[in-house]
């Protein structure tokens, strides 16, 4: 197989600290990464940044994806997005992240929806979400890089549960702000565990498809360690013309260098 891969350092490699988790993956011979939003903060210090990009820099791998900051992600929050009371941290954080993504050449960045909160009715909430999409794309944009929406599993209050409920978004951000740099992020566990039809999401919309993410299931852990046809699928990406990344983005049931042994 062709396919090339990308190893999530915010679910892989956690038993080193963030900054030494690009030079392990690049000792474990893979040369690329992504991560979920690294910091605390939406505006983190420069030293940060510097700190962080230095990191992937002298690990001699490519940044491939980022996820634009998405709140407190431990704490239950899966984006700002939708989120009208946040959508100021939320358009503070696009510079930032498409900073770094500059000075990394990262082609995209994850742009978590957000749950429905109390606050806001869901229809304000999908208005806000348009329009920080259509902001997050053109700020993207001017790198050549793309924003990726994403069907999620486990969030009770996420609303973009199928890839359908994704592309209907991205049919309206493209609607309203003409911007063809707006994608589906098919992370084929959180599509299964939701239970859409991932063969079927797979022939009907790989070119709408900018970014692929594996796990298997149950557990979210290495493909093999479950039940998902993830080999199966990962062959009719390849066949339908998928030349992008696959993101392995598990929990390893051992090590991480440990959870490899799957790849064909
Ligand atoms: O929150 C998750 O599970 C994600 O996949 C974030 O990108």
């Amino acid at each position: 197989m062709m396919l090339r891969y990308t190893v999530n350092c915010s679910i892989l490699f956690t038993e080193l600290p963030l900054l030494e988790r690009p030079a392990a993956v690049r000792r474990a011979g893979f040369d690329a990464v992504e991560f979920w939003w690294p910091f605390a903060e939406a505006v983190p210090a420069d030293a940060e940044i510097d700190a962080f990009v230095r990191a992937i820099d002298d690990a001699g791998v490519q940044l491939t994806g980022l996820n634009f900051f998405a709140g407190d992600m431990p704490g239950g929050d899966r984006g700002l997005v939708s989120w009208p009371k946040r959508s100021g941290e939320f358009r503070d954080n696009l510079d930032v992240t498409v900073g770094i993504g500059e000075r990394l050449g990262c082609g995209a960045f994850n742009a978590l929806y957000g749950n429905r909160v109390d606050s806001a009715q869901p229809a304000e909430q999908d208005e806000v979400a348009v329009e920080n999409l259509g902001l997050a794309a053109q700020a993207a944009g001017r790198i050549g890089s793309v924003v990726l929406v994403e069907p999620v599993s486990g969030a009770e209050r996420y609303p973009l549960l199928t890839a359908a409920d994704a592309l209907a978004v991205i049919d309206r951000v493209q609607a309203a702000y003409d911007v063809p740099n707006v994608g589906l992020l098919a992370d084929l566990y959180h599509l299964a565990v939701n239970g859409d039809d991932v063969d079927r999401v797979i022939a009907q919309h790989i070119d709408r498809i900018a970014h692929v993410q594996i796990a298997d299931a149950p557990g979210r852990h290495e493909p093999g360690t479950g039940t998902l046809p993830l080999q199966a699928q990962l062959s009719a990406l390849e066949a339908g013309g998928y030349t992008g990344f696959i993101g392995l983005e598990y929990k390893p049931s051992t090590t991480s260098v440990d959870s490899f042994d799957w790849r064909i």
